[in-house]
């Protein structure tokens, strides 16, 4: 009687299991096509994080298995790559359904703390977003004008000495974009305070390193118990240190900063014209979804670090694209003098120069700052598709399931090159598309010409204004007065630093251009 007690238990006991293990692995992720893992080690992420030219192996992927298809990362993990608008608009739409990973949120954690932007989720991020977004208004990032102006003037006085000679433009055009941030953005010049600088290059290099030993700590990071973010927060191993050490200089920094902005408006003082003057001004009308000092303190970094990196490597891509076309410079010049010579209000409207903003948007679409991001499902759900998959099983899915906790990774370079939404010349860098109005077909996505390089929905960039004001200011300033060459024994690729830069043969970023002043 007992043994046959003990089997039924042992029965019910290893049918429960079974019924749970069916009922967590019964998505559609494994059924799904996609390429033969490399390794169990590194699945197929060293070819789409390091692969050369940035952009190849993931292109390639889309044409052979569709916008939808499954792929490998660390230690067997499978994950979804999308770059499916149906599918894109639903999981940007949900961020509380579509969460940051694990190891995104402990660097966002260490880097910039709690309640930043970048860190945030939920009720939290909503209400703080809803206090920001104001900050970031068109009318807001226009009156900025003259501070971009100025920042782009001050480079182009730099360059009139060594005009005629070899300059790298990478490091011309982050110095710049630092100095539009620290300015525009915080009221101060981190660019001329050196030892900002030099934490924040720190930073920068530390976080733009991918090897394999990268790929491997970011998913040995993913897998930590959540507990151990309070404590990695403050004692990061080694390969996070330069993000605390930065932390920590911008936090003494924004005190001080936030205190002067503070006691400024206290006593009535006319404040000055950067966001964060404006932030704190309209915080302090606020009751309820009030930010907290500490709160606000934690976006200096987040700022500086989305801000300033994302906008120079445009740049960076707009003046590699140009000093390989005479011809476009040529027309771009002529459009920038006749606007100047046409102008009679105090700022121009740079949005007027068509062709200026054709080259802009080509280049966001074809060079994407932001190639890819990812989420993990934070519950059970379903994808919606625009175009069916037919699985390995020979099922056609209209729809994807998904179990809690799948990886998905956003492709964002892939969605701007998909021939469904820009054209059968998706893959050509063809700035005349944009020449006679939208180029894209089908509803917008992001929030600049139905791109996805500022991503779109509640996590939208906040900052999108003011990257391409500083983008179209700086390039009309450099257009204006300089020639731009890519000498014959200079090659270059785009690789993946977290953004996309371009490298020479030793993988270091660079763009070595000859800049010759106009007569
Ligand atoms: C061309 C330049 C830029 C590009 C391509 C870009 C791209 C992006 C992308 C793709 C995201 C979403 C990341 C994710 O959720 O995984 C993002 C978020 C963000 N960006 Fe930008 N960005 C640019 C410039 C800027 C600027 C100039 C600022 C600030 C001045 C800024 C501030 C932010 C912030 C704070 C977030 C987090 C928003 C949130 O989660 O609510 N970005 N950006």
């Amino acid at each position: 009687m007992g043994i046959i007690l003990g089997v039924t238990l042992l029965v019910a006991c290893f049918t429960v299991i079974l019924i749970f293990k069916l009922s967590i692995s019964r998505d559609d992720v494994s059924s799904i096509p996609g390429p033969p893992s490399k390794s169990w080690l590194f699945g197929n992420l060293l070819e789409f994080v390091l692969g050369l030219p940035s952009g190849k192996t993931e292109f390639g992927w889309m044409s052979k298995y569709g916008m939808v298809h499954r792929f490998k990362a660390c230690f067997g993990q499978e994950r979804l790559m999308v770059s499916d608008p149906t599918a894109l608009r639903y999981i940007l739409s949900n961020p509380t359904l579509f969460v940051k990973s694990p190891s995104h949120q402990l660097i966002n954690l260490v880097a910039f703390g709690e309640g930043s932007l970048l860190h945030a989720k939920g009720e939290v991020h909503s209400r703080i977003r809803s206090v920001m977004n104001p900050m970031f208004s068109a009318a807001n990032v226009r009156a900025l004008t003259p501070i971009l102006e100025k920042a782009a003037q001050d480079l182009s006085e730099r360059w009139e000495s060594v005009s005629g000679s070899v300059i790298d433009v990478y490091r011309a055009m982050h110095n710049t974009s630092l100095q539009a941030v620290g300015e525009g953005i915080m009221g101060h010049d981190i660019h001329g305070d050196t030892a900002f600088a030099a934490s924040y290059a720190n930073l920068v290099n530390s976080a733009a390193k991918r090897s394999n030993a990268t790929i491997l700590g970011d998913a040995i990071l993913s897998r930590l118990p959540a507990a151990t973010a309070s404590i990695l927060k403050n004692f990061p191993p080694p390969e996070l240190r330069p993000f605390l050490d930065h932390r920590k200089m911008t936090s003494a920094l924004a005190t001080r900063l936030l205190n002067t902005k503070t006691e400024a408006l206290r006593l009535g003082i006319e404040p000055e014209k950067d966001l964060f003057s404006v932030l704190v001004g309209e915080n302090a009308e606020l009751s309820s979804s009030k930010m907290t000092f500490e709160e606000i303190k934690n976006q200096f970094g987040t700022i500086t670090v989305a801000g300033e990196d994302t906008t120079a490597n445009t740049l960076v891509w707009v003046l590699f694209v140009l000093s390989q076309n005479p011809q476009w410079q040529d027309q771009l010049r002529e459009e920038v003098y006749q606007a100047f010579a046409d102008n009679s209000d105090s700022f121009l409207d740079y949005d007027r120069l068509p062709f200026l903003n054709a080259l802009i948007k080509e280049t966001l679409r074809f060079y994407s700052t932001v190639p890819h991001t990812e989420r993990i499902s934070a519950e059970e759900t379903v994808i919606p598709l625009s175009e069916p998959i037919t699985t390995s099983t020979g099922k056609v899915l209209n729809e994807v399931k998904l179990n809690k906790g799948r990886y998905v990774t956003i492709a964002i370079a892939c969605y701007q090159r998909l021939t469904s939404v820009w054209g059968a010349d998706a893959n050509e860098f063809k700035p005349s598309r944009w020449m006679q109005g939208e180029a894209a077909q089908g509803a917008s996505l992001g929030p600049y010409a139905n791109l996805l390089c500022f991503l779109g929905g509640p996590r939208t960039c906040i900052g999108w204004r003011f990257a391409i004001l500083e983008t179209q200011v700086v390039l009309c300033e450099l257009i204006r007065k300089f020639t731009f060459s890519l000498p014959d024994d200079v090659h270059l690729q785009p690789a993946y630093a977290i953004t996309l830069v371009p490298v020479d043969g030793d993988g270091k970023s660079y763009l070595p251009l000859r800049v010759d002043r106009l007569e």
